[in-house]
């Protein structure tokens, strides 16, 4: 298994560390325009091999896309991230020219590849890679919703004074700020709904704080986040490399499913082999799908800003 992570920045070189310590990938190649930055982060990260405990060979590559030749999995991190005070939209003008020319390369390369994408505004730059490779749909995810309801979890089990191994939870929509969908009616602590164990007032409050989750540690770090990041897009990269069929939230291309059509926004789908080997269908009260569709205009707010 041939796992290819472009940017080999703060999400990229923590992505390729959490895929080379989970020890199921054979090979990771990190590539980077910078000169000598990936061959760097490669070696470093190579260097703790003996002390994690894995065998997962990690190398660099300066712009050279034959490195990357026949991966079956390539992660998309080039781009700017925001700083304080800014939305992931506003990074529209600079990323969607990188991802443009990251995801043609990728699969000039690699024609069977499965692209996961992660630079923002996400959701938009995974429509571009659809437009710009017209690979099929099941090929191309965008990473969000993981992340989003990891926070969630984190946010849950802080209100609930639990550990986060007892909650669940799922966000879906679109990866902004104001689009994100936390399914809190359906969050459980070991099966029993949270509503149960916490006021309808702290349930809003853990809602509020999931959607700024990603605007609460910019301000706090002076960039955007790279751990939670990075292991929210190694756990889709092993579910499709090793056929776990494991639902996560993810960025689709969805044609009718949930109403929408003609856009990539979160929704829970099952991760194989194959890449999307699913999109599920559940069932939502009227303000969770009234939410989805809100959320689904601003993201076609923000495609429409590419044709501009
Ligand atoms: N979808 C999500 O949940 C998340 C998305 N992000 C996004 O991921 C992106 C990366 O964030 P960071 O790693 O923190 O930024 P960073 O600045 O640390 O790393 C980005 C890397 O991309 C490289 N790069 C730029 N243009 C390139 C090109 N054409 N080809 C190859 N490499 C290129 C840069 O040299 C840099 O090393 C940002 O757009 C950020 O907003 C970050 C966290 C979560
Ligand atoms: O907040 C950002 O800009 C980066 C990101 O998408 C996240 O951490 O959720």
């Amino acid at each position: 298994m041939k796992v290819t992570v472009v940017g080999a920045g703060a999400v990229g070189a923590s992505c390729a560390e959490y895929i080379a310590i989970k020890n199921f990938a054979s090979e990771v190649v990190l590539l980077d325009i910078k000169e000598g930055y990936a061959e760097g982060k490669a070696m470093d990260l190579m260097q703790t091999a003996s002390l994690n405990g894995f065998d997962t060979k990690i190398t660099g590559s300066t712009s050279d896309y034959s490195k990357t030749a026949g991966s079956d999995i390539a992660v998309i991190t080039s781009g700017i991230p925001r700083k304080p005070g800014m939305t992931r939209e506003e990074l529209i003008g600079i990323n969607a020219g990188i991802v443009k020319s990251v995801a043609s390369s990728l699969v000039e390369h690699s024609p069977n590849v499965i692209l996961i994408v992660v630079s923002n505004p996400m959701d938009t730059m995974t429509y571009l890679t659809h437009k710009v490779t017209g690979l099929p749909k099941n090929r191309i995810i965008g990473m969000g919703g993981a992340l989003d309801s990891a926070r969630f979890k984190y946010r849950l089990a802080e209100a609930l004074g639990a550990p986060i191994s007892d909650v669940d939870g799922m966000v879906i929509g679109g990866h902004s700020d104001k689009g994100m969908v936390p399914l809190t009616r359906l969050a459980t602590r070991n099966s029993v709904p949270v509503s149960e164990y916490i006021s309808a007032e702290r349930l809003q409050q853990v809602l509020e704080d999931t959607k700024v989750g990603g605007a609460t540690l910019t301000k706090l770090l002076g960039t955007s986040a790279w751990y939670a990041p990075g292991a929210a897009v190694s756990g889709l990269v092993q579910a499709i490399a090793c056929d776990q069929k494991k639902i996560f939230p993810c960025s689709v291309l969805l044609d009718g499913e949930y109403g929408l059509s003609d856009l990539c926004i979160g929704v829970p789908v099952v991760l194989g082999r194959t890449g999307i080997e699913k999109i599920v269908e559940i069932n939502l009260s009227d303000a969770e799908k009234s939410h989805l569709t809100e959320s689904a205009e601003g993201v076609k707010k923000t495609n429409a800003l590419l044709d501009a």
